[in-house]
């Protein structure tokens, strides 16, 4: 512009014109490979975090999962997705060119010096404004996303329970109640939203004003013969390049809140992770288990589920578990498995600490079937196999000892039928069937198993007291909890829970013929 005002109009030059006009095509075709690339760097940082943090947030997100729920773990890995979308938007460029301010100051002063004050005016003047823009949004635009994150993860977890919900007519009050967790985040979002609108907009009508303001600066400069009108030109659009930035930030000031905000959830996810497992795989043994004056809180709640359980079992022992509802049978199968952390003592199998085993090495011989019986997404054969791709013979191996191998090939698709919550393929014992065959995969040295037969005939019931005789005779410690009292029979040892506390703890035979006479959950074993 300034080129072509001082030089091209006043001595007419063609080829002059045609040089800037090369020249100022080749700079934009450089800027434009610039921008390309460093949109691309964006993109690829972007990948690269999401690549790097996929694991452990997962992981973070399994073990949230099991302190705190479903929903709310989902809520890190959203956050890694909105990380990644934020990373590759415009609003992660604009303090990057706000960077290049000293250069265009540069050039403005270069200009004229009047030029440079009207830009570094501006340039404060516009923070100023991101300053006031921050502290009247900041804090409700924290509010309603965090909101919205607690709205969305408690329905998320309502939406699980699906069939209840349509049969018992629910859903009016659940609206209700999604109504009403919205309207908190929907006020806080509508205030914080139309604060930032009335800044973005106030900002803009300044940046504009301001490029007038030059624009006459620059006038009466060249009516004063200081300047070039081609200098006048150019520094109204040296200052529109030089506060355009500036003004993005405000615009875009709503995304940094909230990109920042997820990523503190994903450090505090991962940080909570990170603190409490080992990372050195530790091959198992076959050593004895020992349970060491056990308790466990739940955290921030004074009175412990279990309260000081200790005993031991060996290769080759079976051991069952019974007691009234809520005495603790399945806070204490978790901890066994390492899934909850105890509040002091531990349970060690081969000398180590369950809970804080390297989870990959420490699955690999432990198998474990909750209470309510998941299948993940996949086929049958994924699931009996771990979601690894799995050895067929193993997996044919483990259906054939929970004896579902011929019910598996009575199925449309066999192995490769999809299970999973999306799925209604199986009845209830169907899954929990494939479900112990899951954790039988792998010939498994520590099995676990929480209301095994809940959800079986008397012919499953069966096969599952075979399958764990046969796990007995290939020398796994088995541990089972059920309310049915008919698998009891199989058990070498019973251990009655009451209250957190064990009320008697022996071989089967010794504790049901004990003096005094066995409780009611006794009774009920001994008639089995
Ligand atoms: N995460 C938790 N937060 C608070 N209380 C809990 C939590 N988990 C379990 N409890 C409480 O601990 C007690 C024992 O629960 P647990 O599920 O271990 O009992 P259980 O013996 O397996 O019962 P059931 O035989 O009915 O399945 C219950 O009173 C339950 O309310």
């Amino acid at each position: 512009m300034l080129q072509i005002h001082d030089r091209v109009l006043n001595s007419q030059s063609f080829d002059t014109l045609t040089m800037l006009t090369l020249l100022a095509i080749s700079a934009l075709v450089v800027y434009g490979l610039l921008d390309l690339i460093r949109s691309l760097a964006f993109q690829a940082m972007g990948s690269a975090i999401v690549r790097r943090l996929n694991a452990p947030v997962l992981a973070s997100a399994v073990q949230a999962s099991v302190n705190q729920g479903l929903s709310r773990a989902a809520q890190s890995l959203r956050d890694l997705s909105e990380l990644r979308g934020f990373l590759t938007s415009s609003a992660v460029v604009a303090p990057l060119d706000a960077a290049w301010s000293p250069i265009f100051l540069g050039a403005l002063f270069l200009l004229h010096p009047l030029f440079g004050l009207v830009g570094v005016v501006s340039v404060v003047v516009l923070i100023c404004c991101g300053l006031v823009n921050d502290i009247l949004t900041r804090q409700l635009t924290k509010e309603a996303n965090q909101a919205n994150v607690e709205a969305v993860s408690k329905i998320a977890g309502s939406l699980r329970h699906a069939e209840a919900i349509e049969a018992m007519g629910m859903l009016p009050a659940l609206a209700r109640r999604w109504r009403t967790l919205q309207i908190h985040a929907l006020g806080a979002l509508e205030a914080g939203g139309s604060r930032s609108k009335a800044m973005t907009s106030m900002t803009r009508s300044l940046r504009y004003s301001i490029q007038v303001i030059t624009l006459a600066t620059g006038a009466l400069l060249v009516l004063d013969q200081a300047i070039t009108p081609g200098a006048m030109m150019a520094s109204s659009i040296l200052v529109g390049r030089l506060l355009i930035p500036f003004d993005t930030i405000i615009e875009n000031w709503r995304q940094w809140v909230l990109a920042v905000a997820g990523w503190r959830r994903i450090e505090a996810a991962i940080g909570e992770e990170m603190a409490i497992r080992q990372t050195t795989p530790t091959p198992h043994s076959a050593g004895e288990m020992i349970v060491d004056k056990l308790v466990y809180a739940v955290p921030g709640v004074e009175v412990p589920i279990i309260k000081g359980v200790s005993f031991s079992l060996s290769p080759g022992e079976v051991l069952g578990v019974v007691g009234p509802s809520a005495a603790g049978k399945s806070t204490l199968a978790r901890l066994l498995v390492g899934i909850l952390k105890p509040t002091s003592g531990g349970v060690f199998l081969d000398g180590h600490n369950t809970y804080l085993w390297e989870r990959g090495s420490f699955g690999e011989k432990v198998g474990y079937l909750p209470q309510s019986v998941s299948l993940l997404e996949g086929t049958i054969r994924e699931n009996i196999a771990r979601m690894e791709d799995g050895d067929p013979h193993k997996v044919i191996e483990a259906a054939r000892l929970a004896e579902v191998h011929e019910m598996i090939g009575r199925l449309p698709l066999g192995y490769d039928t999809p299970v999973g919550d999306g799925h209604l393929t199986l009845s209830g014992g169907q899954r929990q069937r494939i479900a112990l065959a899951r954790c039988l995969y792998n010939r498994p040295r520590l099995v676990v198993l929480d209301e095994p037969n809940a959800n079986l005939d008397s012919l499953g019931e069966r096969a599952l007291v075979r399958a764990i005789q046969r796990m007995r005779d290939q020398g796994a410690i088995v541990i089972m909890i059920a309310h049915r009292p008919s698998i009891m029979q199989v058990a070498d040892k019973l251990l009655v829970l009451e209250n957190g506390r064990i009320s008697q703890f022996g071989p089967r035979t010794d504790i049901l013929t004990a003096v005094p006479g066995p409780g009611e959950t006794l009774r009920e074993v001994a008639s089995a």
